[in-house]
């Protein structure tokens, strides 16, 4: 299964810039609490109804008084969770609703033209919230677009208005790996995002009332479109650089495996009730929800070599017994990782960013295909027609017998051929990259990441030089050089930003 196509990626035309035309995809709850008690006393009582000569079972005493075995256990875990409820609940109640999910000013630009997305929906308008760092030179030609992850905002480094340090903070600056001496730096929030960019919980100037799950499905070809709108707007016609690491890069191929992780993190937060389907604005939102998802997310960005060095099977406190609630360190790490996210991105954001990471594909056939969709709806719309709408409900129900496995027919058995044929990358994918067949490039892996393998990065370095690019730099850290896994982007200011700072000369 291909779904995502870079890791870490840098692009760089030598001569001219990359271009930024818009139509063309840049390559790119208050519970009643149980007490302990309560439980225990609920436990026994079923027992006594069952034995009711109670004199001696199985050689053990029964204890007259209908006490428990064993005290029932603290749940300090699912206390604080159900707290949070309650106060979240008090708040909308009162002030409004959700928690505001901002990280600070940024500039922000209106597009009133709509924006048709790949997979048949239409924003009639949309804002793209943006910071920028350095100065633009007159010919507009020093502009490097970044990229963010998926749960980042814009504010890749401090400014003015905002001097909260951002996500790349020792990454950007004068003389910095991002130059801001020399470049005019561009981060925006993602179009789907929740920091100021359009997305499901802004409101639809169809009806006033928040997107929520009417928000369209979003692929990250239609959050590059918006990013473009936003360079016309700025009347940039060419980039210096696009970069970006992990969705960023939208540069990674995804295993089948991986693509399951993101499944498993949407599962989790549409099987909060809170989640209401989406609904949940002026309401708690699906903070448990959000928690495990983002607990499950940080161990795909992380490495088992760095827990182990860092966590071993080490307790959080060895002098205590051990507790079903977080109790290894590892568990208490998650724990906070999960407690630190939950409420700060908005989880229909979360949702659609994700299912647009699992669609990506850099392929010809995929990039075809969404180009005659596109198309085919412009025409609608241009011809006055009542556009036919996309459907309004997932068209996938259980079938009466469950899916089958469905071999990919094109998965040949490499078995007997030489290494070099075995080992190429697969012709479709090859094709979607010829357009970047001159413009220089950068590909970064690392190789303890486990969300973007670092097999990934050299298919596609593999597949950029196969279609005649004859700039490709392929940079691939070592476990000795880093742990850090995916999270690496973030962390190696050293060997991510040297390499970077390299490649953009
Ligand atoms: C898929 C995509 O497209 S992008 C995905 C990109 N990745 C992310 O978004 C990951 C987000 N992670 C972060 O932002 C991290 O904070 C980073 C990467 C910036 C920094 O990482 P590090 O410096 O290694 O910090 P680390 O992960 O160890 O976390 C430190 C926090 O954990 C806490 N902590 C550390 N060990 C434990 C433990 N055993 N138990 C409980 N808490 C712990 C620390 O006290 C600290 O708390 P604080 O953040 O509230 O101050």
């Amino acid at each position: 299964m291909r779904a995502q196509r870079f890791g870490a990626t840098a692009l760089r035309q030598a001569s001219g810039m990359l271009q930024t035309n818009t139509e063309r995809t840049a390559s790119q709850i208050v519970r009643a609490r149980l007490s302990p008690h309560r439980v225990a006393s609920l436990s026994s009582s079923s027992i006594r109804s069952l034995h009711s000569q109670p004199a001696k079972r199985n050689g053990v005493a029964s204890n007259p008084q209908g006490e428990a075995s064993n005290p029932a256990m603290a749940f300090p875990c699912l206390d604080a969770l159900e707290t949070r409820s309650a106060t979240l609940e008090a708040r909308s109640l009162s002030t409004g609703p959700e928690p505001a999910y901002t990280t600070g000013a940024t500039e922000v630009f209106r597009c009133t033209k709509p924006l048709l997305l790949d997979w048949g929906g239409v924003l009639p308008e949309f804002d793209v919230a943006y910071e920028t760092w350095g100065k633009m030179n007159a010919d507009k030609s020093n502009v490097i677009i970044l990229h963010t992850g998926l749960s980042a905002s814009s504010h890749a480094h401090s400014t003015e208005s905002n001097p909260q340090p951002g996500w790349w903070e020792k990454f950007i600056g004068p003389g910095g790996c991002l130059d801001t001496d020399k470049y005019f730096v561009i981060c925006t929030n993602v179009l789907g995002g929740c920091f100021g960019s359009t997305g499901p919980s802004s409101i639809d100037p169809a009806d006033g009332q928040r997107y929520a799950t009417r928000f369209p499905i979003l692929t990250l070809e239609d959050m590059v479109r918006a990013q473009f709108r936003l360079l016309d707007g700025l009347e940039v016609k060419k980039l210096y650089a696009s970069v970006g690491s992990s969705m960023g890069g939208m540069q990674s191929l995804a295993a089948g495996a991986l693509i399951a992780m993101r499944h498993t993190q949407r599962q989790v937060l549409m099987m909060d009730p809170n989640w209401n389907r989406g609904f949940y604005y002026g309401k708690v939102p699906p903070h448990a929800g959000m928690k495990l998802a983002r607990e499950i997310a940080t161990v795909t960005y992380r490495s088992g070599p760095e827990w182990e060095q860092r966590f071993g099977r080490r307790r959080a406190d060895s002098s205590k017994p051990p507790a079903l609630c977080p109790d290894f360190l590892i568990e208490t790490y998650l724990d906070h990782a999960g407690e630190k996210f939950c409420l700060t991105y908005d989880p229909n954001s979360l949702l659609y960013v994700s299912k647009a990471m699992d669609l990506f594909d850099l392929g010809r056939e995929t990039q075809s295909a969404a180009a005659v969709r596109r198309a085919e709806r412009a025409q609608q719309i241009e011809s006055g027609a009542s556009p036919a709408q996309p459907e309004a409900s997932c068209s996938l129900t259980l079938p009466d017998s469950p899916y089958l496995e469905q071999p990919d027919a094109k998965i040949v058995d490499t078995t007997t051929m030489p290494i070099e044929v075995a080992s190429r990358p697969p012709d479709d994918l090859i094709a979607g990259l010829a357009p970047l067949r001159d413009i220089p490039t950068l590909v970064m892996g690392v190789a303890s990441d486990i969300l973007f393998p670092a097999w990934q990065q050299r298919e596609v370095a593999d597949s950029l030089r196969i279609g005649g690019n004859m700039k490709v730099s392929h940079v691939e850290l070592s476990e000795e050089q880093s742990m850090f896994g995916h999270d690496t982007f973030l962390l190696d200011l050293k060997n991510v930003g040297g390499s970077v700072r390299n490649f953009l000369g």
